[in-house]
């Protein structure tokens, strides 16, 4: 069986081309808004707990920093590729720009399965890849942040390691750190809290309540967990979730705080009781009024599309879907909202972290959370207004804000000759 392999660049150009077509951008401004500024490939020895040395490969990509420093989180996988942190990177600018943040695009990975590795060598590998991305790194230049697999630890071993090398502290240097370092009341919760603001503004759109929709998840990490919990409060019934060891469905809903102790206790969602196992390709295809990818790239693709049964997909993840999946789910009159939107909250409050440590004065959760929520709704109100006027989709709709931002901020620049 030939397996087709999508690049996740590939799909990210593609949706960038057809923005600037739209916008009708000259050939100059397109090549520029193309391609990556920087791309640094590194490869470092880490000692592993048994006394032998691994080598590590690990990328940092910056997009693009016509409107601001560099920003984006990091990923530990074993799938991790230079394409698909480029395309990360990509994602990130246009992101920022969506919800109108001063930054640029940048995203950073290292190959390897932290679940495999003691914490002893995870620390080691998370400062050896700090050191050697620092040259790259700083509050002014380029702010990493987590990404899957990674979290408020690693970051204040990154934010250590980079203060070591500066011989002071610089928390503004990397933002999803622990509170106590200079970390912001409500990042860990707030890309979720996006997909919530946004799912509901969708809801809106559509005339749904949040008492008559079914809702699948997938992915239960920071971001999935997390949208399951505050979806289950809004008093959406959530019928499917799925971790990386696969999915579990009721169609009479399952209680989301249940899912989360019994995942904590047993390492995955496997095995739930009151639940029936589902592959993770067969959750995508559940009855449910809305999915949520919130794992991984590529998961809905033109095998897929064409099953899905919600009409409000919103994109946790990045990169979930194709562009063949794409156009089918819209031509099958399903409403996307892309993950450039829908998953902007987590670097929003990144933004609001920066900020405060920047500033050295703190905000409440309260101001926080008032502050997100009004960041997306107001995002999403634009992106909306874009599409309806433009006679687009949402993803069209949040390209050619943000493309036309980036644009216009490169040419006031006078980037190009
Ligand atoms: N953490 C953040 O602040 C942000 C994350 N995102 C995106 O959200 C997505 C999830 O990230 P996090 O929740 O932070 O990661 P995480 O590492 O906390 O959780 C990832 C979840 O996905 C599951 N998973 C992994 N591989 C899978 C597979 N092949 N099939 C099904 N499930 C699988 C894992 O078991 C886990 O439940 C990623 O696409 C990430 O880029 C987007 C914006 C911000
Ligand atoms: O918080 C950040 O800076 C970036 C989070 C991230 O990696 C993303 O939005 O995909």
């Amino acid at each position: 069986m030939v397996v087709d392999v999508i690049s996740p660049y590939t799909v990210a150009v593609a949706q960038f081309d057809e923005a600037a077509e739209r916008l009708g951008l000259s050939q100059s401004m397109r090549n520029v808004l193309r391609a990556p500024k920087r791309e640094l490939i590194v490869n470092f020895p880490v000692r592993l707990d048994n006394g032998d040395v691994q080598m590590f490969t690990g990328y940092r990509v910056q997009h693009n920093i016509n409107r601001g420093p560099a920003k984006g989180g990091i990923r530990f996988s074993p799938e991790v590729s230079l394409d698909e942190v480029r395309a990360l990177a990509m994602w990130m600018t246009w992101k920022c720009a969506v919800v109108d943040i001063p930054f640029g695009g940048a995203k950073g990975g290292v190959i390897c399965d932290p679940h495999q590795m003691s914490r002893g060598e995870l620390e080691r590998m998370s400062r050896r890849y700090a050191t050697e991305i620092s040259i790259l790194m700083g509050p002014n230049s380029d702010i990493p942040a987590p990404d899957m697999n990674t979290n408020p630890q690693v970051m204040a071993w990154m934010m250590d390691t980079y203060s070591m090398h500066q011989g002071y502290s610089v928390p503004a240097a990397i933002t999803g750190k622990p509170l106590a370092i200079g970390g912001s009341e409500g990042r860990l919760d707030a890309t979720a809290r996006g997909v919530q603001v946004v799912t509901r503004a969708a809801m809106r759109h559509l005339g749904m309540s949040p008492e008559r929709s079914s809702v699948v998840i997938q992915g239960f990490g920071n971001v999935g967990g997390i949208t399951a919990r505050l979806l289950h409060e809004m008093g959406c019934k959530i019928v499917g979730l799925s971790d990386i060891s696969g999915g579990v469905y009721n169609p009479q809903g399952i209680d989301v705080p249940t899912a989360m102790r019994f995942s904590r206790e047993h390492g995955s969602l496997r095995g739930m009781p009151g639940t029936e196992p589902v592959t993770n390709r067969e959750l995508l295809e559940l009855p449910c009024d809305i999915l949520i990818p919130a794992a991984l790239e590529n998961q809905l693709t033109k095998d897929n599309a064409d099953h899905v049964q919600a009409r409000l997909i919103v994109e946790a993840a990045n990169g979930p879907t194709t562009n063949e999946a794409d156009h089918i789910l819209n031509d099958n009159g399903v409403l996307i909202v892309p993950d450039i939107l829908a998953n902007a909250g987590g670097v929003t409050v990144s933004y609001f972290e920066w900020v405060q440590d920047l500033q050295h004065f703190f905000w409440s959760e309260n101001e926080i959370n008032q502050r997100l929520e009004s960041i997306m709704t107001r995002s999403f109100d634009a992106v909306l207004e874009k599409s309806t006027n433009q006679e687009t989709n949402l993803r069209m709709g949040a390209y050619l804000l943000a493309v036309s931002r980036v644009a216009e901020a490169t040419e006031l620049r006078g980037i190009y000759p």
